[in-house]
Formats: C-alpha cells, sequence, structure tokens
C-alpha cells in the first residue's frame, strides 16, 4: 500500500532508545518496505547515535521522499549534547519539541501520518508536560477529548485496548462506567472498520474481577457496569461479547474468537500484548483525525547506546502508520 506524503516521527527522548532505533529502522527501509519517513530531531545527536547510517538535514517535510533511498531525512532542532541512558531536563525538552513540531506538521496535513517515539513520563513531567501520555497530548492537539482517544496495542497474533490506562489500580473501579465502555468501543469498532479494514469486528470484552466476577460473589462491577454496556452495543448491532473471565481469553484458541480484547485496565491488556508480541507491539490511538502509532515499549535507558536495542517494534510501528493512513485514504 502507498501513502500520500512522508510520515513524520518524532525522536522520544534522546536519552532513550527511540533515536537509534529510529536509524535502525532506516536501514532495514527495503526489507521491510517501509515508507518514507523523516525524523524531528538534534541532527547533531541523531549523527552521533546513528554511527554509519548517513542521516541528512532537511528544511521541509517535502524534501524527505527525495532522499530517504540515501540518508534518514532529519527536520533539525539544534545542537544537543546528550549521554545515552542519562535523562536530562534539556533532552526532555528536545522530546517535547520534537512531538509538538510533528504532531503540528500531521495535524496540518503536510505527513500522512505520526509515529511518536518512547517517551519518559516522568521525565517530560518534571519540565511541566501536564498529561497522562502522548495519547492524551495528541488527542489534545487533535481537539478531541481524552476519553475520546483510545490506546489500542496491536501485534500480530492479538490487539488489546485497555479501557482505563495510566491511572492507579485503586482508581479503576470507579472510573469504569457504562457510557465510558460503550463510547470507547465505538470508536474502536469504527477504527477498526476505516484503518483496519476490518468489516465486521468482533471484539471481547474483558470483566474486571476474577472468573469475571463469578455472578457477583467476587465483585459487581460486570453485573452493573460491564455487562449493560455490553447489551447496549449488542443491541446497536455490534459483533460484542462478554463480559469474559480475563484469565482464559488470551489463549491461542480463545483469541481466534475475536480481532480486538477490551480490557478494564492497564495490565490487563498490555501483560499478554507484550507477552505474546513484544517484538512487533503496536501502540496505536484511535478515534483521532489524524493517525498515530508508537512502538509498545518505553525508553529502555539501560540499553541506550549498547546497539542491543531491537528495532522490531518501531519498523512496526512505520509500517502500521502507513497502512492505516492508506486504508483511511481509501475508506468510503
Ligand atoms: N510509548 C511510550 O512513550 C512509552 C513510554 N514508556 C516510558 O518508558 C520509561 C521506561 O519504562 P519501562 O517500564 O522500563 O519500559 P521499557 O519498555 O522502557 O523497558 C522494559 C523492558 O523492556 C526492554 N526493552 C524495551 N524496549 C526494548 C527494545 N526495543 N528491544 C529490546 N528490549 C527492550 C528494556 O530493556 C526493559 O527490560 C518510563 O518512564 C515510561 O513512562 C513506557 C512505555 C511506553
Ligand atoms: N503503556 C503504554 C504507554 O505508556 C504509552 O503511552 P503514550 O505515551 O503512548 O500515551
Amino acid at each position: 500500500m502507498t501513502v500520500r506524503g512522508p510520515l513524520v516521527a518524532s525522536s522520544g527522548d534522546p536519552a532513550g532508545v527511540g533515536p537509534e532505533l529510529l536509524a535502525k529502522a532506516w536501514l532495514t527501509r527495503a526489507d521491510h518496505d517501509l515508507a518514507p519517513f523523516a525524523v524531528v530531531a538534534s541532527l547533531s545527536h541523531m549523527q552521533s547515535v546513528a554511527g554509519a547510517i548517513p542521516v541528512r538535514a532537511i528544511t521541509d517535510l517535502s524534501q524527505a521522499a527525495d532522499l530517504f533511498g540515501a540518508a534518514l531525512p532529519v527536520l533539525d532542532l539544534g545542537p544537543l549534547d546528550q549521554t545515552p541512558g542519562m535523562p536530562t531536563h534539556e533532552g526532555a525538552r528536545m522530546a517535547l519539541a520534537s512531538l509538538e513540531r510533528a504532531t503540528a506538521l500531521t495535524v496540518a496535513g503536510e505527513a500522512s501520518a505520526l509515529v511518536t517515539g518512547p517517551i519518559a513520563k516522568a521525565e517530560l513531567q518534571k519540565i511541566g508536560f501536564s498529561h497522562p501520555g502522548q495519547t492524551e497530548f495528541v488527542a489534545a492537539a487533535c481537539g478531541i477529548a481524552a476519553d475520546d482517544a483510545v490506546m489500542m496495542l496491536a501485534g500480530p497474533s492479538l490487539r488489546v485496548v485497555p479501557m482505563t490506562v495510566h491511572v492507579a489500580l485503586a482508581a479503576v473501579p470507579n472510573l469504569l462506567t457504562i457510557d465510558l465502555i460503550a463510547r470507547r468501543i465505538r470508536i474502536a469498532a469504527r477504527a477498526l472498520q476505516r484503518d483496519f479494514g476490518l468489516a465486521r469486528p468482533r471484539i471481547a470484552v474483558a470483566g474486571l474481577n476474577p472468573h469475571a466476577g463469578e455472578q457477583g460473589r467476587m465483585g459487581d462491577e460486570e453485573i452493573r457496569v460491564i455487562a449493560p454496556a455490553v447489551e447496549q452495543l449488542r443491541a446497536e448491532g455490534m459483533g460484542v461479547t462478554g463480559p469474559l473471565a480475563g484469565d482464559t481469553m488470551f489463549h491461542a484458541e480463545a483469541r481466534e474468537r475475536y480481532d480486538l480484547a477490551v480490557c478494564m485496565y492497564h495490565d490487563q491488556a498490555l501483560i499478554p500484548l507484550k507477552a505474546l508480541d513484544f517484538n512487533a507491539g503496536v501502540n496505536v490511538t484511535l478515534g483521532l483525525p489524524i493517525i498515530r502509532t508508537s512502538p509498545d515499549h518505553g525508553t529502555a535507558f539501560a540499553l541506550a547506546g549498547t546497539g542491543r536495542a531491537s528495532a522490531g517494534p518501531t519498523v512496526a510501528a512505520i509500517r502500521m502508520a502507513a497502512d492505516c493512513a492508506a486504508r483511511r485514504a481509501n475508506f468510503a
């Protein structure tokens, strides 16, 4: 599939593995048939982490496609002195500047999709970033309410949506409402049709409690909240089942029965995804007017500069961004 304009990538935290993995991904562009992409970053820093991989400055995203065959195009944010694995305020400010510029280029339609490199949430919040994560930042930049930007993690074996994300586990039961679950599942279903080519997605919804509550004996969120949301969606004609017991819905045979597992909290979703698909896992934000993907991992500070970090998830994020952009462009 082809996309209409280049993709743009934010670097992520320059002390982390994000920049070097974008360079490594570029190196495999032919093997993985990667669409042209440019990185918004410090050119000098990108050159230092890329080693022998050619990296060159562009001044406008429209120059990316022509250069892409010969070098990794970089929209330069200026010099940065950064030791791998040692996050700094200066590095965090660079990560934020990169995220802001790359997002703005995509919102303006100059890039066909946005791929965000991993940031360290705590490091960014130290310099005043007020969002729980990049998902909410990008949603705000698109004028979308945070609740309507739905995080999906997707790999070759599984797709998962965590209904609640970066909140304390103790806060989860009170955050789950019939409206939130129904609204977010509608958004996810629409995105699976439009961006993933699934005409009638099959959606399995997990319970919150052990054994999906065992008929109210181990918690009643399934009876009060989750089952009514599922019923509402089924009444609208959607292929939604549940609430299912979280411990038995991820084995191989169970996964064949659905296209998306909707989970009630972060780790219920991300543990099976990362156990099955860590090296090709993509974090994609559904419900936005733009396409945004990211590798499923974080900054991996301990691996930065060692050459041992895998570019698999970054490559998968670039490929998924291009595929989704092409499908959306062709969606009737
Ligand atoms: N998309 C994003 O921006 C994300 C950011 N984070 C942030 O990353 C920071 C570190 O979080 P952690 O929980 O330590 O997660 P992490 O994903 O950075 O690391 C977890 C484990 O996976 C390994 N790992 C990560 N990426 C790898 C790769 N490409 N190849 C091989 N091994 C890899 C690490 O070495 C570590 O053992 C946190 O500040 C968190 O906020 C975490 C997840 C996603
Ligand atoms: N655990 C997933 C994650 O941290 C990704 O967050 P975001 O920065 O993409 O919102």
